[in-house]
């Protein structure tokens, strides 16, 4: 699913209006009434209070829209204006004339701290004070109101985006935002929502297809690209059925170290466990027994060292490699690195302590082939890159590492993001559990499973990442989120292949 700018979905708004034909206040009514029949749908008449505040703009309009199909409907409602300036949008003073002609009275302006009402713990809060129109932070008495709402245990719902929260740009420290429990987001989701840093802010959220000109969208350039589970069944591939273990290629990790032989364990048993034809551990002399008593599938290569890898020779053609994980940083092993990827000349894998020797030997970067992929978290990524004041510079200065030495970078994180030169993909899979040891050396070993199988690197990454997070969920489904390990995300990517093509209601019964 495509990810626009608050520039673009206004862009898309204009061309709407044009190709259908239908005013802007059509438009305004239409996302109104699919608001209200979601909420209607969930309240079901019931008759709790429902305070409604509305901006003066069109995120206004909408709130006042859907405030009149409320109260027609015979909720309680109580509509409130934050007043903040007369340049009130024309959608807006339409509907604002609107209600009044239902409840024969205008609804209640604020104009100051004083005018802020009291909101109980039982009420519902509908936020419809600022959408993708918020040109600047929110400051004074508004800001007082967004703190007396996040204040109280009452339900808010957050009218296309929580208001004060900025769809694209760098969010300024400390800004006044709205905390909603639930948004309703029109046409597609704001790359906020997918940020560490605002991601909370949103709640759960539902994308409302609102009908926008599908020649628009079909034609712009997304910021970032939700990987959705309809995104990774376009990814897969289905095997042919007159084939043999060498249509499916040979991985070998190159991973391992005497304290640290469970990352080499992980990353290999996930290599297997992805569907590669053929997996070889390339660790230190002494891992032979573990491994080999660990994954009878996986063929090992010694180094001529007992703990570290010390020289990575690997006396066998065409295969992908994958290198870091748990493999440390003795001054032997860092020349080793520096020498194997140099011989590399197909796209490999680095994770782990691949990446910090890549951070304080960066003139190695240069070595490591086109179209490699590396999976930082966030400590490791702040090595390679530097430090960052906010996701959206995070997001900038992993773009530039990425064109600079044309790589593809796994962001690790709540909503994984993969950046090859200007493009993210936004991972929607996954769940906290995930936090835990061993999780990332899974990742890596599944990813380059899939490029030894003929993914390209980049939908390796971004179908590797998707199927990480499924196989997650369903892991979580039975152990919770503090139960989940490693080796058992490794153990359930097979399931969540199959969950991919499954009836998600044939199997929920
Ligand atoms: N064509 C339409 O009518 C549609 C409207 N939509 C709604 O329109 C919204 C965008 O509407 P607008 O562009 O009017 O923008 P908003 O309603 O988000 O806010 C803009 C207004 O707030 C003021 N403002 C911005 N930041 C402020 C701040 N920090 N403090 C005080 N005032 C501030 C601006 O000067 C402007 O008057 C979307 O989020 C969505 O809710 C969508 O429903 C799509 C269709
Ligand atoms: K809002």
């Amino acid at each position: 699913m495509k990810i626009l700018s608050a520039q673009q979905l206004a862009q898309a708004d204009q061309a709407t209006l044009k190709s259908q034909n239908i005013t802007s206040d059509e438009l305004m009514e239409r996302v109104a009434q699919l608001v209200f029949e979601r909420m209607h749908q969930r309240l079901n008449g019931a008759p709790v209070p429902i305070k409604i505040f509305c901006g003066i703009g069109n995120n206004g309009g909408d709130g006042l829209a859907i405030a009149r199909h409320m109260i027609q409907h015979g909720y309680h409602v109580t509509t409130y204006i934050t007043n903040c300036s007369k340049h009130r949008s024309d959608d807006f003073l339409k509907n604002y004339e609107r209600i009044k002609d239902i409840t024969k009275d205008w609804p209640i302006l604020l104009d100051c701290k004083d005018d802020i009402p009291a909101i109980d713990n039982g009420d519902i809060v509908v936020d419809a004070i600022f959408g993708t129109g918020l040109n600047r932070p929110v400051d004074g008495w508004m800001a007082d109101l967004f703190e007396a709402i996040n204040a109280t245990q009452a339900f808010t719902v957050a009218v296309d985006m929580p208001s004060g929260l900025l769809a694209d740009t760098a969010q300024p420290e400390n800004s006044a935002i709205i905390k909603a429990d639930h948004t309703f987001t029109f046409q597609t989701p704001k790359l906020s929502f997918f940020q560490v840093d605002t991601g909370d802010f949103v709640g759960t959220f539902e994308v409302i297809d609102i009908g926008l000109d599908p020649a628009y969208i079909n034609q712009a350039q997304p910021i970032a690209t939700l990987i959705t589970r309809e995104a990774a069944q376009n990814i897969y591939k289905p095997r042919k059925k007159f084939t043999h273990k060498g249509d499916y290629g040979h991985v070998v990790c190159v991973a391992g170290h005497e304290s640290t032989m469970g990352a080499a364990v992980l990353c290999a048993g996930a290599a297997i466990n992805a569907g590669a034809g053929k997996v070889t551990a390339y660790i230190p002399n002494d891992g032979d027994i573990i491994m080999q008593t660990s994954l009878p599938e996986v063929m090992t290569l010694l180094d001529d060292d007992d703990h570290a890898l010390s020289d990575i020779r690997i006396p066998v053609k065409d295969y992908v490699m994958c290198i870091g994980p748990g493999i440390g940083q003795d001054d032997v092993t860092v020349s080793a690195f520096a020498k194997a990827i140099k011989y590399q000349s197909s796209p490999i894998v680095i994770d782990a302590d691949g990446l910090n020797i890549l951070a304080n030997k960066r003139a190695f970067l240069k070595e490591v082939p086109a179209q490699s992929i590396l999976t930082p978290h966030d400590g490791e990524l702040e090595r390679l890159v530097g430090k960052w004041n906010n996701s959206t510079e995070r997001l900038e200065k992993a773009k530039e590492l990425s064109k600079k030495y044309d790589v593809i970078l796994v962001l690790k994180g709540a909503h994984t993001m993969t950046v090859s030169g200007d493009h993210v993909y936004i991972n929607d899979s996954g769940n906290p559990g995930m936090a835990t040891a061993g999780s990332g050396d899974v990742l890596a070993g599944m990813i380059s499973s899939l490029i030894a199988q003929g993914y390209e690197p980049l939908m390796a990454a971004v179908f590797g990442v998707y199927i990480h997070g499924a196989a997650g969920d369903l892991v979580a489904q039975s152990y919770a989120h503090e139960g989940l390990k490693a080796s058992l995300i490794s153990n359930f990517i097979g399931a969540a292949i199959l969950q991919l093509f499954r009836n998600p209601e044939a199997s929920n019964s």
